[in-house]
């Protein structure tokens, strides 16, 4: 990770920062866009940001908005005395072209409220999370106390965790293949269930494929349920933290203050997590 300025120095933004563009303009049919709702969200969250919080910083395309506005908010001074500490490379590059001051979690001395996106949102406000990859440090710095506003449009709700998509497991690369078989030894029999090594296109644009890698260098496994994870949650969890060479995994049991939802038909939904 790079290095931070202070705060205190940061006052200003830097020169270089552009105000956030506008919303999208309404499109001919008069349907929100995906796009506008995860920016309805986020302003939403942000209005929760209060001068002197140092905030966990989200990523992925919903957090974005939430940087853009801070951002604006710091540039026009109707916000100050805020730092942030970043959950990925791309967010403190996104922060730092902002004018958003930052810290590292260790020189942060607590987070007052993280702002980030989720994949998937569960009755219960448990989360998937980490298909941008970046669940290693999200975990550790929106599980690190505070508030955790998780900002979302409604097609992140699902009635089970890993009923649209991936559930991702960070890995070490070293026999990384010897650890995907212990992930699917966790779910060995159930039917529809598979799992395997993320990859993305390789740079070299020969069409090839090569492992997707983590900011902290790791591998991800990704595991595939056929109509989402049935059973004790924190039982499974349990049993993929207790494998060697799993490093954490995407699933955010318990950890959300609160979800913003941010609706087609205009409406903001505000859901508590249950005392
Ligand atoms: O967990 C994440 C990244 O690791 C993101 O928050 C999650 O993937 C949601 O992203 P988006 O807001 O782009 O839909």
């Amino acid at each position: 990770m790079g290095s931070f300025a202070s705060p205190l120095d940061a006052a200003p933004a830097p020169p270089t920062a552009k105000p956030s563009p506008p919303p999208a303009p309404a499109p001919a049919n008069g349907l929100v866009t995906q796009e506008e709702l995860k920016r309805v969200a986020a302003h939403r969250a942000v209005e929760m940001v209060e001068p002197g919080m140092t905030l966990g910083l989200g990523t992925g395309s919903t957090a974005a908005h939430a940087l853009d506005r801070l951002g604006d908010l710091l540039r026009s001074g109707e916000l100050a005395a805020v730092a942030g500490v970043p959950t990925s490379l791309k967010t403190e590059a996104h922060a730092a072209r902002v004018g958003i001051p930052m810290l590292p979690l260790g020189e942060a001395g607590g987070i007052d409220l993280s702002i980030d996106g989720a994949d998937e949102v569960d009755p219960e406000l448990n989360l998937v999370k980490g298909r941008g990859g970046s669940l290693l440090r999200e975990k550790m710095i929106e599980g690190s106390g505070g508030r955790f506003v998780v900002i979302v449009d409604e097609s992140k709700l699902v009635p089970r965790l890993g009923c649209t998509g991936a559930v991702p497991v960070e890995v070490v690369p070293f026999g990384c293949d010897h650890t995907l078989g212990l992930v699917r030894k966790v779910f060995d029999g159930l039917p529809g269930f598979s799992a395997r090594l993320r990859t993305v296109a390789s740079k070299d644009g020969e069409g090839k494929e090569e492992m997707f890698v983590t900011d902290n260098g790791n591998y991800i496994v990704e595991m595939f349920f056929e109509d989402g994870i049935r059973g004790d949650l924190n039982e499974i969890s349990d049993r993929l933290l207790r494998i060697t060479g799993v490093v954490e995994h995407g699933m955010f049991l318990g950890m959300a203050t609160s979800v913003v939802v941010a609706k087609k038909d205009g409406t903001v939904a505000l859901l508590h997590k249950k005392k």
